[in-house]
């Protein structure tokens, strides 16, 4: 579950809360208007018809409105409530044999429809009772203080401890799905990465690769580039040995190229450079300086045979055209295979390949 889905869940849990306040307020008015001896006609009263208006209203408005938040739910309980007390003062004026018993009945009444339904929302809760409460308490004048002080306190009590648990619950859930969110980002990005080298691997090469073709309409190169006589490197020197050499290079790459340059281990021993928003002059610019970065790191490479005696790259490198990646793909890999077959150390661009009438046979190096 993402936080975005979790605060999403949160607002629907409020949303049908406050449904069914409104709901209960209106169906409790409505029995409100009820006659309440045999022979009576339907009392409609303006508090209760004003309950019901007002909770149509807003029903209708969150009907129509879902994806809103109702930020004045406090400021509607209270109204609510002040209409709750005008509707018992009003109400307990009719009738004729009073002996505290509809007071009592009303009461419950109004505690019940906050209770099930403002359960997380206290101070809506308080709001809401306060109106009736006091009301309650002046028509008793004094006649059942025990039974009103009960129904009264009682459940304010056990709605507040209740209310609190259920925010310290909501509290925890909300750090720990915080955490949660934390932790799958940190693997997220942990696996997009290259654990010898820190740099990008496919994986992460094709996340970028999204957003910069998505994001960036401008002109990309990929650059392939590969070590020269690695396995001579490893054979004589040994595969730790090949390790640091892996590691010094890729330190090398990272540093000669821009910061928005997408460094990727590709496999074994070849890297990808993304190089974004660049012409073909500065792409074979930042090429020839990370041939050059390479070798001033002067690895001995004594079985680099013919090409040095330091560890040293080939590459090759073509543009990105229409936002086709595996072609250009396809076009530095022959690049990078010619530039291998003319001596190894060498830069070479696939415009450059095309000039010279020098496309080879389609061969995978990678
Ligand atoms: N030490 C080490 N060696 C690796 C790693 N990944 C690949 N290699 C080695 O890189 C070498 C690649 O050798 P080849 O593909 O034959 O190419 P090359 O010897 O570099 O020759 P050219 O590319 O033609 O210059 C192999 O010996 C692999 O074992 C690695 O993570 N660590």
């Amino acid at each position: 579950m993402k936080l975005q889905t979790y605060e999403e869940l949160l607002h629907s849990k409020y949303r049908l809360s406050l449904m069914l306040y409104l709901f209960l307020n209106m169906a409790t008015s409505l029995f409100f208007m009820l006659p309440i001896n045999k022979g009576e006609n339907i009392s409609f009263s303006l508090p209760a018809m004003l309950i019901v208006l007002l909770s149509l209203l807003q029903l209708a408005f969150w009907i129509l409105k879902p994806e809103k938040k109702w930020p004045l739910l406090s400021f509607t309980a209270f109204i609510m409530g002040g209409l709750w007390a005008w509707l018992i003062a009003h109400k307990s004026e009719l009738i004729f044999y009073f002996d505290g018993s509809f007071l009592l009945v009303s009461l419950m009444a109004v505690f019940f429809i906050g209770t099930i339904s403002l359960n997380e929302h206290l101070l809506a809760f308080c709001l809401h009772i306060a109106p009736p409460s006091l009301t309650v308490m002046l028509l008793d004048r004094g006649q059942h203080p025990l039974t009103l002080l009960f129904t009264i306190t009682l459940p304010l009590l056990g709605f507040t401890l209740q209310s609190l648990m259920q925010r310290r619950s909501d509290h925890f859930t909300r750090r720990l799905l915080f955490q949660l969110y934390e932790e799958k980002q940190t693997w997220s990005d942990l696996s997009m990465l290259d654990p010898l080298t820190g740099l990008y691997n496919r994986r992460g090469l094709k996340n970028r690769l999204e957003n910069l073709l998505e994001n960036q309409a401008g002109s990309h190169f990929v650059m392939l580039l590969d070590i020269d006589n690695f396995k001579s490197y490893n054979d004589n020197y040994g595969h730790a040995m090949g390790d640091q050499a892996l590691t010094r290079v890729s330190a090398a790459i990272r540093d000669a190229v821009r910061s928005r340059d997408i460094v990727t281990r590709y496999g074994g021993e070849e890297f990808l450079v993304l190089m974004t928003n660049v012409n073909a002059s500065i792409a074979m610019k930042l090429a020839e300086r990370i041939r050059q970065y390479v070798l001033d790191l002067e690895i001995p490479h004594q079985f680099n045979h013919r090409v040095s005696t330091h560890v040293t790259i080939s590459a090759g490198i073509a543009p990105i055209i229409e936002e086709d990646f595996e072609q250009a793909m396809a076009n530095a890999d022959r690049a990078l295979y010619v530039a291998k077959n003319r001596g190894r150390n060498t830069i070479l661009s696939w415009e450059e390949l095309c000039e010279t009438n020098l496309i080879p046979a389609p061969v995978d190096l990678i």
